[in-house]
């Protein structure tokens, strides 16, 4: 049961309500005073012009208004900032939050004995195969067979079925299925055949013939026919229920006769606009309760923040839930979305596309030669392209497959069962292969590029280990795919905000990942960060397990007050320049390679843009030049962009969308001081912390690895940001001669095909592959998977029927996946050799 959830449906927070009002009036109340004072240009049309001093004054004092403006706008910002940050004290701080809603004496333990228990783990092993229940399971079949109205929040794969497959076998009558996917139904449907389970789906891909027999056999069970069996879970979308009379009437028959069991809403978040899938025709379900009331329901979801449990609530008509678990109120269920076995990475991606194709086929031919596995791939290009290069490089070693939005059904499914079969071991994908792909022994998700939102990457990284093993989530990371990922959300609502989201995961160097999860979605979904809790530990702990936990603290560098000099010096060179410019004109600029720097458009809407060069005097305006290296310059302007000092602004042209940073109103917490008052600590705490050059003293260097005691990790990771051993894929000999071949590669040209127009792209002499991936094409992209709403993939189940390979285990880790209780202990072994730190050159 889920207090904090309860709680925080309850409780409106009005205190930071009304300061923010306060704040909203005082701004509001500032801006018009300022509107309704006379301006400079009224007082020279007054006083006549000509007079010097006047003008000068009158010059600055729009100036000194200009700067009052952005600090108006910096002040509100800050606030805004603060309020966050109070929210997430609170958070964090349980002891904070009211006493209201404490559980009284007398709850119903659905975790406890019940009259049907020896039935239920009978069935367990009889029919699904297995020997124990994972987490909340039994409680929630028990809340289930007591008839309970059940609200279910599980996280992806972590087995939210059984808790309806599993009672309906125990309860007369035919428990009904709402569920948004074609796809998905035909699996669970094909999984339960398997089981010798009796399903049925009344779906637009049923046939006339067994639809006929469905509504025979389901008349035959409201009649009482003798010998008739009952249908026992019976699959539908929700537009069966809007739309079809024949089907309500049937029901009306079945609950009449008391055979209707329960309506399981699977997907239940699509009911709500607040979710991140709204479905429409999941707000017709209103009409269950109404027509058929005293059916209990089960709402399945594996992301229900507050609100949206508001909205679930109401439109299904269910009761508020309480803690007194009164027998007409709503139960509610849910289980930690942390799953101790993914264990996450990101590793530096190469410049080069073959590169990084290279670096991907040493990763999974050291770790996980014979594993099943999914590479996410941004556009449908790359999929084509990463498959046909994986399996080349490997010498048909990476038996690869491609799925989607353009490839055929039919070729979709036989992939889909090629892969099932392990005849294919790796697919490249898009995101249209996701919902109902449930293949429980994928040891591995490999992410090409970033996802467009960490909401996205969380859910395609969840497709691994669902049968609760060891799996890994890596996902390969450049700052230039940062721009790329900039460009391809320009257009989407939101999207600016979800792609920062993401980059300030991939950029992290220190935070725990499960960490990183929590607190986003504690902020993008005001989801309780007790989702994230675990039996043993709260949100706020470290995993121990990620590449941040075991990353070792001689692979990073901090600069200090060079980091923060170089931010001021970065934000004033793009003050300055008068022009908007891509991350790399600006780094060259700042750099002092600023004559070479071409730039892109200017304020005046691409006037005389294409020649035109951006020049800014570094002495005057920035105190001297960077003296950083080039991808260090880089990683900064990434991190100054995720904390938001600078935002960014588009041009679009036929081929590209040009990306460009400018300063944020933030950013005059910077620059409004001068050089030395940043050398003595003035302005913003800020800093960056970067990866240390392979080579460098105290990098990783050949097979030289920091290597950490197990037991010691959790406490290193806790203790200090970053702890003893190191941990990333790390490809061995092959990787490490191709990473040497390419030392002295020169920049990417990626950067150069966002700058200024389309003459003044150059070919750096860099892959054609690297210009591809700023050329944003729609079409290429599969934008979500309704294609596949109606298409009918099949997939296989580790249901403990089917028998797994079991992975090679090639370093200690420990999870005890049979009982469902993980525990976190440290993988060690893997350490970050100097092959996996990028190598760029320096200028
Ligand atoms: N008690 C158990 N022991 C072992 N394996 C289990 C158990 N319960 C479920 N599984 C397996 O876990 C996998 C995921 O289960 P299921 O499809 O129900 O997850 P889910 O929560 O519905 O995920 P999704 O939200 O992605 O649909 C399946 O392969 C299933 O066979």
């Amino acid at each position: 049961m889920n207090h904090t959830l309860i709680e925080e449906f309850d409780e409106e927070d009005d205190i930071a309500r009304q300061e923010r009002e306060d704040m909203e009036q005082a701004l509001y109340l500032s801006l018009e005073d300022s509107r309704r004072r006379p301006g400079p240009s009224k007082l020279r049309i007054q006083n006549g012009a000509g007079d010097k001093d006047l003008e000068s004054l009158d010059d600055e004092i729009a100036g000194v208004e200009r700067q009052i403006k952005d600090l108006q706008a910096l002040l509100q910002e800050l606030k805004r900032n603060r309020d966050d940050r109070l929210r997430e004290i609170r958070e964090a701080h349980p002891q904070h939050r009211s006493d209201r809603g404490k559980a009284p004496a007398g709850n119903i333990d659905y975790s406890g004995e019940f009259e049907w228990t020896g039935a239920l783990y009978d069935k367990l092993k009889t029919v699904f195969g297995f020997d124990s229940f994972r987490s909340c399971q039994e409680s929630i079949c028990n809340a289930n067979l007591d008839r309970r109205d059940i609200v279910a929040i599980m996280p992806t794969g972590g087995g939210k079925s059984l808790g309806y497959q599993l009672p309906a076998l125990l309860t007369p009558g035919c428990t009904l299925v709402i569920s948004p996917l074609l796809a998905l139904i035909a699996d669970q449907v094909m999984h339960l055949h398997e089981a010798g389970v009796d399903a049925v789906m009344l779906t637009g891909a049923t046939s006339k013939e067994e639809q006929n027999r469905i509504y025979q056999r389901l008349q035959a069970m409201a009649n009482g026919t003798p010998g008739a069996p009952d249908i026992k879970l019976c699959y539908v979308t929700p537009e069966k229920i809007a739309n079809s009379k024949k089907f309500k009437a049937a029901l009306d028959k079945l609950h009449r006769v008391h055979k209707l069991a329960r309506f399981v809403i699977d997907e239940a978040h699509c009911v709500s606009q607040q979710g991140h899938d709204f479905r429409p025709d999941y707000q017709k379900l209103n009409v269950l309760r109404e027509l058929w009331p005293g059916v209990p329901f089960l709402a399945l979801s594996a992301t229900c923040p507050a609100a949206v449990l508001g909205d679930l609530l109401r439109t299904l008509g269910m009761r508020r839930p309480t803690h007194a678990q009164a027998v007409d109120e709503t139960v509610i269920f849910s289980t930690s979305l942390y799953r101790k076995n993914l264990h996450y990475a990101v590793l530096p991606k190469p410049s080069s596309g073959t590169g990084s194709i290279e670096k991907m086929r040493d990763y999974i031919l050291t770790h996980h030669r014979n594993d099943t596995g999914i590479v996410y791939c941004l556009t449908r290009k790359d999929c084509e392209s990463v498959a046909e290069d994986l399996m080349r490089l490997s010498d048909g070693a990476i038996r690869t497959g491609v799925y989607h939005a353009d490839v055929a059904d039919a070729k979709k499914e036989a992939l889909h069962r090629q892969w099932r079969e392990g005849k294919v071991k790796v697919v490249c994908a898009t995101i249209a292969f996701g919902l109902g792909i449930d293949k429980g022994d994928v040891r591995f998700v490999v992410h090409h590029s970033l996802s467009k939102s960490l909401d996205g990457f969380y859910q395609e990284s969840g497709r691994a280990g669902r049968d609760g093993k060891d799996a890994d989530c890596v996902l390969y990371y450049r700052t230039q795919d940062a721009m790329r990922i900039a460009s391809l959300t320009c257009n989407e609502r939101g999207g600016q905000d979800k792609a920062l989201a993401m980059l300030a995961f991939a950029s992290d160097l220190e935070e725990c990942r499960k960490i990183q999860f929590a607190q986003y979605f504690n902020k993008s979904s005001k989801m309780s960060l007790s989702f994230f809790r675990t039996e043993e530990e709260d949100a706020n702990t470290r995993c121990g397990h990620c590449d941040n936990c075991m990353r070792a603290p001689d692979t990073l560098e901090r600069l200090g007050v060079r980091t923060r000099v170089a931010a001021w010096q970065l934000l004033r060179v793009a003050a300055d320049a008068g022009r908007e410019l891509t991350m790399t004109q600006l780094c060259d600029l700042a750099r002092g390679l600023g004559s070479s720097a071409a730039a892109g458009p200017g304020k005046g809407k691409g006037k005389g843009r294409a020649k035109e060069k951006a020049t800014v005097d570094l002495d005057r305006v920035a105190g001297g030049k960077v003296e950083l290296s080039r991808e260090h310059t880089e990683a900064l302007c990434v991190r100054l962009l995720v904390e938001g000092y600078f935002t960014l602004s588009f041009h679009h042209t036929a081929y590209s969308v040009n990306v460009y940073l400018e300063p944020s109103a933030t950013a005059a917490r910077f620059t409004r001081l001068g050089k030395d008052d940043v050398e003595q600590g003035g302005g913003p705490p800020f800093d960056c912390v970067f990866l240390k050059k392979p080579g460098r003293k105290g990098a990783a260097s050949g097979s030289g690895h920091v290597k950490k005691a197990p037991e010691k990790a959790k406490a290193k990771a806790k203790a200090t940001s970053a702890s003893a051993s190191a941990s990333t894929g790390a490809p061995r000999a092959a990787a490490a001669a191709s990473s040497g071949a390419r030392a002295k590669r020169k920049r990417s040209v990626s950067s150069i095909v966002t700058t200024g127009t389309e003459d003044e792209q150059t070919d750096d002499g860099e892959d054609d592959e690297d210009m591809r991936d700023f050329v944003v094409g729609d079409a290429d992209m599969d934008e979500d998977d309704d294609e596949e709403w109606h298409t009918g993939l099949r997939s296989s189940r580790a249901n403990g029927r089917t028998s797994l390979a079991e992975p090679k285990v090639k370093r200690p880790r420990k999870s005890d996946a049979g009982s469902g209780r993980l525990r976190p202990v440290p993988r060690t072994g893997r350490t970050i050799r100097d092959e996996e730190i990028i190598e760029l050159s320096s200028d």
